[in-house]
């Protein structure tokens, strides 16, 4: 038996299908773990917002395509970059256990997001953090900043920016924290839907391989994402639209918070509701579906024709 694992080339994307490969070899070792470096569209064109290349599909499209083709048989992905629509005949098969959530705020010089001094540069490229920020500090200008997360704190290094925001998810497995000042709460900044999770993909048919890899399923983790994605997917929210949504489970219960807002930070919506865990997806349905009748479904409209600008 053999496990071929498709993956991109960044630092991150090769770290995170190291640690599956691990796992898989610990839990097998008679099954032979291979990986496949696949280069997507997504890593060539590095200095656009990905809002505006077509969005988060650009990191999976030709890792799926491969699949397809029988020349892989999973995909480690972050799962906050998939797409909640697969091609036919391929799925999530497992959820990893959550890496840390929060947003990074790293800095040469100052140590929160409170200490910037009026009208300071920050870089990121995600909508949802463009807004989150402007509705905490509206003084700020914010600059678009993309590439590999090595890439982006060279550039702060540099002194292109007076700080960035990254996920620390994706610092603490690249041991890339010194930079980092502070981590924000989700409450006060809520994460993009499923930040800190592992998705494997694979093909639906594919029993052996869905067995095996069924070990790196945690369940907790499988609810709080499927709850989230649900949330997106009824939003039909790619990185064209800027929202959030955060998960915690305890004594049984799955409580979910969401932010919609529009492209410019000045109308965004916020709620939480708590359920029984068994009804993840519908609590995420039914948040995002709240949402919309507050006035989002105004919002998302007005971005989809395009009369919304940031
Ligand atoms: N959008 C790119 C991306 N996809 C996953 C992570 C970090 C790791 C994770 O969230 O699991 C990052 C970098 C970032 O946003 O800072």
């Amino acid at each position: 038996m053999r496990i071929r694992i498709g993956t991109r080339k960044s630092k991150l994307a090769l770290w995170q299908a190291n640690y599956i490969a691990q796992i898989l070899r610990n839990h097998f070792p008679d099954v032979q773990i291979e990986l496949v470096k696949i280069t997507t569209k997504g890593d060539k064109i590095l200095d656009v917002p990905l809002a505006k290349v077509g969005g988060k599909g650009l990191f999976v499209k030709e890792i799926e395509e491969a699949m397809l083709r029988n020349e892989i048989d999973i995909a480690v992905h972050s799962l906050k970059d998939v797409p909640t629509y697969f091609p036919e005949g391929l799925g999530l098969v497992a959820i990893t256990e959550r890496e840390d959530p929060r947003d990074a705020f790293l800095s040469v010089k100052y140590n929160s997001l409170n200490e910037l001094p009026e009208g300071a540069v920050v870089g990121t490229s995600s909508l949802r953090r463009k807004v989150q920020l402007k509705i905490l500090r509206p003084d700020l200008k914010i600059r678009d900043l993309r590439g590999n997360v090595d890439t982006r704190i060279r550039k702060l290094e540099e002194g292109q920016y007076d700080a960035i925001i990254l996920a620390y998810a994706g610092l603490k497995r690249l041991g890339l924290t010194d930079r980092v000042k502070q981590i924000f709460q989700p409450e006060y900044i809520i994460p993009a839907v499923a930040q800190g999770f592992l998705g494997i993909e694979a093909r639906l048919d594919d029993e052996k391989t869905r067995e095996i890899v069924s070990v790196l399923n945690h369940e907790e983790s499988y609810l709080r994402a499927t709850a989230e994605r649900a949330f997106l997917r009824k939003l039909e929210g790619g990185c064209q639209v800027p929202l959030a949504a955060y998960s915690e489970i305890s004594d049984g219960k799955l409580k979910i918070t969401g932010f919609v807002s529009d492209l410019t930070g000045d109308r965004f919506f916020m709620d939480s509701i708590t359920g029984d865990i068994k009804d993840a997806e519908s609590l995420g349905e039914t948040l995002a579906e709240k949402l919309l009748n507050m006035g989002a479904r105004e919002v998302l409209e007005e971005i989809y024709r395009g009369e919304s600008q940031l």
